[in-house]
């Protein structure tokens, strides 16, 4: 949006691999929807648009307006802010179940120099007025640091917290203020626990209290895993005042037995905090959100880190390429997909930005009834017996606290006890989550 007006398309012999290396955009626009609708007619934009983010209840997905102080703290603060429409068919039994959802993508605040408690308390300041402008907030993964694992330095650690720590205790003043339930991931330091660090989702209720955590339960092999491993909390579903919601923390979303986990344990929106750059995942990135969606009949926010993250130390990322002293640009494009299949466009790619959608629950049994992907969970329960046999001999030894095995049975057995007698072996230990809000 920022350049649009300066955009001409491209020529045929143009190296389309750096067309966005300059200031992040795609060919001088925020997003795909922006650069498609300033370049085809309204009658092909139309159809492409059909094709690309499908149809709900027979119409394109709407747009939405929102209050004029929300616009205003968002032209202050310059962040993209957008608002959309899940609509579901009218049920004779069941009022519409209507949930307002928002996901905040941001940026550090300061640069990775800056002493730590200064870079935090910025980003504190920074996302304000983000959750203040929807009395929604928003999800990253390990949002209130750089995403510095990139490095292999473990000066990072000390920007660990425990789940009721200060990042927390902000979230949870807002939560309270405005009604509404946050998700917020965090790299957890667990105190009670030998200081084990985990790549954590913290779950705050409306009152402001914590419901639960998920942590992290797919590692990827990019320096992550020499910080923490696999999460022990199993595929927890949390029932909240507006509806049942899971977090898929980033990695995670590449495992289809993975997402189908939450819809088995009664997921309805599940959320997809991320640290991603170009280079591992944007091809994928909306691709597997809107099959993750459609396969599970759930909702999913996927939500991205913003901008590029310089480092004060070269590394390299063990790809022959030479040392450097950034990750790679995070590409971020957050949005919701359906699990009809339609799903809204992308916030910006470089950008701060809010996205939020109005989203009628009901949509989920819905396609369950429809489509009845669900109707066949024992073929995929003898699959996870199985691997779990496979990793028997290796993994005996990884015991999960206590602690982690009652939250565990609790969230199974709340929401499919019959199921859950043959998803317990292999789900006896514990993952995590990533952050995001409801508001009414
Ligand atoms: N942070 C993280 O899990 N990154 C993995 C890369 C990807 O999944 O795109």
């Amino acid at each position: 949006m920022l350049r649009d007006h300066q955009w001409a398309p491209p020529l045929a012999t143009e190296n389309y691999s750096s067309s966005n290396s300059i200031d992040n955009s795609i060919c001088g626009f925020e997003s795909l929807h922006h650069l498609l609708c300033a370049s085809l007619s309204p009658q092909v934009f139309q159809e492409v648009k059909r094709l690309l983010w499908g149809l709900n209840c027979g119409r394109a997905v709407e747009p939405i307006s929102l209050p004029d102080p929300a616009k205003a703290l968002s032209s202050k603060h310059d962040f993209d802010l957008q608002a959309f429409c899940f609509h579901a068919d009218k049920e004779l039994l069941r009022e519409p179940r209507i949930v307002r959802v928002g996901l905040i993508q941001n940026s550090i605040a300061l640069p990775t120099t800056a002493p730590f408690l200064d870079q935090k308390r910025a980003i504190f300041q920074k996302v304000r007025p983000i959750i203040d402008a929807a009395g929604a907030a928003g999800v990253n993964e390990a949002w209130i640091m750089p995403y510095g694992f990139c490095t292999l330095e473990k000066r990072w650690c000390e920007l660990t917290e425990p789940v009721d720590g200060e990042s927390t205790q902000f979230l949870q003043d807002l939560a309270r203020k405005y009604d509404m339930v946050i998700v917020s991931p965090i790299l957890e330091r667990d105190l009670k626990h030998g200081e084990t660090l985990w790549n954590t989702a913290v779950i705050i209720g409306n009152h402001g209290n914590i419901i639960g955590k998920h942590r992290k339960n797919h590692i990827p092999l990019i320096g992550e895993s020499t910080y923490y491993t696999e999460g022990n909390t199993g595929h927890p579903v949390f029932e909240t005042a507006y509806g049942k919601i899971a977090v898929n923390i980033c990695y995670g979303k590449h495992h289809p037995p993975n997402r189908l986990a939450f819809v088995l344990n009664g997921a309805e929106l599940v959320f997809n905090p991320s640290a991603t750059i170009r280079q591992f995942s944007e091809q994928m990135w909306p691709v597997e959100a809107h099959n993750a969606a459609i396969a599970n009949s759930y909702f999913v926010g996927s939500i991205n880190r913003v901008g590029n993250e310089v480092f004060p130390n070269p590394f390299t990322s063990g790809d022959g390429k030479p040392q450097h002293t950034d990750f790679g640009h995070f590409y971020v494009s957050s949005h919701f997909s359906a699990p009809d299949g339609s799903c809204t466009p992308s916030l910006s790619r470089y950008r701060d930005g809010l996205i939020i959608s109005d989203m009628d629950l009901s949509l989920c049994r819905q396609l369950k009834d429809k489509w009845g992907f669900q109707m066949t969970p024992d073929l995929y329960l003898q699959i996870a017996n199985y691997q779990y046999i496979a990793h028997d001999t290796e993994c005996i030894f990884h015991i999960p606290h206590t602690e982690c095995i009652a939250h565990v049975l609790s969230n199974l057995d709340m929401h499919n006890p019959a199921l859950n007698k043959n998803i317990l072996p292999k789900t006896g230990s514990l993952d995590h989550v990533g952050l995001f809000i409801l508001i009414e």
